[in-house]
């Protein structure tokens, strides 16, 4: 029964898959970026990594949980039919058990290295993420990834809150970028997957609405992240170096959004997905730059 004693290697890749590593990279940049903004402590620098490797493990957690308890949604979709669970590569109680093992060593990491309040937070973002969004909201109402975005916009304030102990406002800035980004970031993906939702009987917005509805969606969500994107450095958050980088992706982001938003081409849909994932990683990328760079300057 217990077959995860018997780890080869092709079976670590399987639950290595189970974690969404990719995802949860970016989520992981994002939580650094956010601790670097909450204060450039040099002198801390193995607790940050030890208190973001706790954060990765929880989501990696969270994750593997998800694909438990989607893994008959996942066999009716193309996008997710190879995913360890539907192919029988790992049986249900290994992902479990497998969830459970990394999500308490990512939490014991987080109070041991980090506080008890940024492990609080990360725990409730497993469960906003691995039950509340999972198990409630998909299923019930297109609205699920606007309402369960709020637990894939906390990587940032977690990683403020593991060096600080506090989640200011600033914090809640950051927080608010993922949170306006992440339906347009969805939405762009459900549109050239609207087939595979519908068989698996998901009441994502383009099954429900309609594509030309979701498409003009889109483009208001793009507008509310350009001006969201702009709060950095309009409260004195971040500089230049932001603005620059900020205001060139916002565009990027906004053209493709109404590029998209006048065809109906899969293609274009795809490729505002695509540009969504290098929006964040550069925008969260940039306050870095910035930072680094107003360091710089300010020391020599
Ligand atoms: C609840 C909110 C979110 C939903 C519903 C969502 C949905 C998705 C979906 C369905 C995919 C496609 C995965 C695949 O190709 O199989 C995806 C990919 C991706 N998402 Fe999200 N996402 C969310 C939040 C986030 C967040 C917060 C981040 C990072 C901070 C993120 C980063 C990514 C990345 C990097 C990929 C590409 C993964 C790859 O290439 O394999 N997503 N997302
Ligand atoms: C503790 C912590 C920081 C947790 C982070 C939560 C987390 C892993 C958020 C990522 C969101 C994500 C992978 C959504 C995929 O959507 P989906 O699950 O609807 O996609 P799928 O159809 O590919 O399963």
């Amino acid at each position: 029964m217990f077959t995860l004693a018997l780890i080869t290697p092709s079976r670590a890749v399987e639950l290595w898959r189970l974690g969404k590593p990719r995802v949860v990279s970016l989520i992981v940049f994002c939580a650094a970026a956010g601790a670097l903004m909450a204060t450039p402590q040099w002198s801390a620098l193995p607790n940050v990594i030890l208190s973001l490797l706790g954060i990765a493990l929880v989501a990696m957690g969270a994750a593997a949980v998800n694909c438990l308890v989607e893994r008959d949604r996942d066999a009716v979709m193309r996008r997710t039919e190879r995913r360890p669970l539907v192919k029988g590569t790992l049986t249900p109680l290994e992902a479990g058990l497998y969830a459970a093992v990394l999500t308490l060593a990512g939490l014991a990491l987080l109070q041991t290295f980090a506080n008890s309040l940024a492990m609080w937070l990360t725990l409730g973002t497993f469960f906003g993420y691995a039950v509340v969004y999972t198990r409630w909201l998909k299923p019930a109402t297109p609205q699920n990834i606007v309402i369960g975005g709020a637990a894939g916009a906390m990587p940032p304030v977690l990683g403020w809150a593991a060096v600080t102990g506090t989640v200011p406002a600033e914090a809640a800035v950051l927080f608010l970028l993922i949170y306006t980004w992440t339906p347009p970031h969805f939405w762009a993906l459900a549109l050239y997957r609207q087939l595979d939702y519908q068989k698996a009987g998901l009441p994502m917005l383009p099954v429900t609405h309609g594509p030309a509805y979701t498409r003009q969606t889109i483009v208001l969500y793009a507008v509310m992240l350009y001006a969201v994107a702009l709060l950095p450095f309009v409260i004195g958050m971040s500089g230049w170096v932001y603005l620059a980088i900020a205001l060139w992706f916002n565009s990027g982001f906004l053209w493709r959004a109404i590029k998209l938003y006048r065809t109906a081409d899969e293609a274009v849909a795809r490729g505002l997905f695509l540009y969504s994932i290098r929006y964040l990683a550069w925008v969260f990328g940039a306050l870095v730059l910035d930072r680094v760079w107003t360091m710089a300057i300010t020391h020599f």
